[in-house]
């Protein structure tokens, strides 16, 4: 072989490369958010911080983040309330540049904001989930919607995770539920990905891929634990969150947690705004991407329903045509991504899929 040959060989290996941020703390269990002042002044992260909230989760958690720290740092809290999400992002990513760093406590939306806005102010945040609803709580991406449907950002990775299991474990039992449904559509993700990788030559990540299907796989396995306001529950689904949001730093996109099942999802968003929570419309998507992969959508329905999850539109105030139309929007949905769904789905065929998978 050539001396240019093997150089060009060479420079082929050696120019890849690959940037993973991951979280540097994760400290979940009960009363753990007691511990905030020491992971904060352990990590050095400047004298003042704000604390963006939710309107509900503020008194869930927020003011007592602040009464932990107002000790020592100068505390702001900033609330998201609202319903125009890019305008609140807009004014808590100013609000950020006036602190040291940034700290989300709330579901996946305030985690989101508190990624967005730190990421583009180059703040850290402390990720503090008051719910095990969504599988962000530890990832390096948010997702936003935007006029033009919703789309995955590279946002700020947690320095830390601070996720007390009391806490989660007395928000609704929905919200877990919707979680566990967040993560079992995983399994449906990675078989959009594999299935996208052979037909379109997509780079996989195997670490990405199979961390996420092991994810998933335990939570299937551990269904039966998952009960209403039971730490041992929260902790089960926290665990798995932050596994699912580490997967996606991994693959450096959402890819390993977020396929067809998430591409109907977003297409419910905007076709039935307020039905349904992110995790609940995932995991309905997914008994139809799973049949349409021709696996076992039984299973992932029965583990839905073992765990309290709704397993049709109906159960989430969404009708039939709604569904077929959200199917046949889904490949309007970051085109890019391809999945089962992009692969000529008909009217026809949805509406068959919808009466047929989504009895009662
Ligand atoms: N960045 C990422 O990788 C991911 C982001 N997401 C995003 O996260 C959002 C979905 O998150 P969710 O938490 O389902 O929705 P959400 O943030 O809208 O919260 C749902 C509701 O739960 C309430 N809540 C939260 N904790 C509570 C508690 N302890 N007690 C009582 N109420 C409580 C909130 O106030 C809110 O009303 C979506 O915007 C979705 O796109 C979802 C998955 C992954
Ligand atoms: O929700 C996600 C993974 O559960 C990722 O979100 P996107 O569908 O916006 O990429
Ligand atoms: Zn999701």
């Amino acid at each position: 072989m050539s001396a240019d040959r093997i150089n060009l060989l060479r420079t082929k290996v050696f120019d890849k490369s690959k940037w993973m941020q991951l979280p540097r703390d994760v400290v979940i269990g009960h009363g753990v958010i007691e511990q905030l002042p020491a992971i904060c002044e352990d990590l050095d992260l400047g004298d003042s911080v704000l604390i963006i909230s939710g309107d509900q989760t503020k008194d869930v958690a927020g003011k007592r983040v602040e009464a932990l720290l107002s000790g020592s740092y100068d505390t702001t809290i900033f609330t998201t309330s609202g319903t125009d999400y890019l305008d609140t992002i807009k004014k808590a990513e100013a609000a950020s540049a006036e602190v040291g760093f940034v700290i989300g406590v709330g579901g996946g939306r305030v985690i989101d904001t508190a990624k967005i806005a730190s990421y583009n102010t180059d703040r850290h945040f402390i990720s503090v989930p008051t719910a095990a609803s969504h599988d962000g709580i530890a990832s390096s991406r948010a997702s936003v919607p935007t006029a033009d449907g919703n789309v995955s950002l590279s946002a700020e990775p947690p320095i830390a995770v601070v996720a007390d299991t009391e806490i989660i474990a007395s928000a609704p039992h929905r919200l877990l539920a919707s979680g566990c449904a967040d993560i079992m559509a995983n399994c449906t993700a990675v078989l959009d990905w594999e299935l996208a990788h052979r037909l379109r030559g997509e780079q996989l990540s195997e670490y990405a891929l199979t961390l996420s299907r092991m994810t998933a796989e335990i939570l299937f396995k551990n269904a039966d634990l998952i009960k209403p306001h039971s730490e041992e529950s929260a902790w089960i689904v926290t665990k798995a969150l932050v596994s699912s949001g580490v997967a996606m730093s991994i693959a450096g996109s959402s890819r390993p947690g977020s396929g067809g099942e998430h591409k109907f999802s977003h297409a419910l968003d905007k076709l039935a705004p307020g039905k349904g929570l992110h995790g609940e419309k995932c995991g309905i998507g997914a008994i139809i991407t799973m049949y349409l992969h021709g696996g076992d959508w039984e299973g992932i329905r029965d583990s839905l329903r073992k765990i309290g999850a709704p397993t049709t539109p109906a159960e989430i105030g969404i009708d039939d045509e709604t569904a077929v139309e959200a199917l046949l929007a889904a490949r309007t949905i970051r085109p890019e991504r391809f999945t089962i769904l992009d692969m000529g789905l008909t009217q026809e065929s949805a509406r068959e899929l919808v009466k047929m998978l989504y009895r009662e």
